[in-house]
């Protein structure tokens, strides 16, 4: 199943994101811009690409876990939520954890990964007192190790 995103390039220089494989969920985003990352830094960095998704639809900016595990490069707000209305350029908030190496990104260089999902919109009642579950208010970590 596939769902029809209209994209527009604001850096025509650069080709649309696109898939690896067939059945990835994921299509790689690429960068606008050459960047250096320090230790510890991080850095908003251009796609060159803005979208229009339909209603029902959000994209989730995605880590790419090559870089994740190869150089401790990740993203500060993983996953990165666009929304349906957005129209701006997609953006990606990367973040050197790395210690000792400085990170070079050069512009095409494949960044994240943008995850295209349905999503639910919630009415929100308001009430006094919630129904009872099993697991309760118990959480971060109250089932041990
Ligand atoms: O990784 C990201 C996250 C967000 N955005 C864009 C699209 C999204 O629709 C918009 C707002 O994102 P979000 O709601 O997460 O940020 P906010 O801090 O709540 O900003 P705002 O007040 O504009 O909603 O920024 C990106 O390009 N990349
Ligand atoms: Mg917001």
């Amino acid at each position: 199943m596939t769902v029809e995103v209209l994209i527009h390039r604001l850096d025509p220089g650069l080709p649309v994101p696109a898939y690896a494989h067939p059945g990835d969920a994921g299509a790689d985003l690429l960068a606008a811009e050459d960047v250096e990352l320090l230790p510890g830094e991080r850095a908003m960095v251009g796609t060159g690409i803005a979208i229009a998704l339909p209603d029902g639809y959000a994209a989730f900016v995605h880590p790419r876990s090559g870089l994740a595990v190869k150089h401790g490069v990740t993203l500060v707000n993983a996953p990165g939520t666009v929304d349906a209305g957005y129209r701006g350029e997609i953006k990606v908030t990367l973040i050197n954890t790395d210690t000792k190496e400085a990170f070079r990104l050069r512009r095409g260089d494949r960044i994240a990964q943008l995850v295209i999902q349905r999503v639910e919109r919630a009415s929100f009642y308001e009430v006094d007192r919630l129904p009872g579950s099993v697991r309760g208010a118990g959480g971060f970590g109250s089932t041990g190790r």
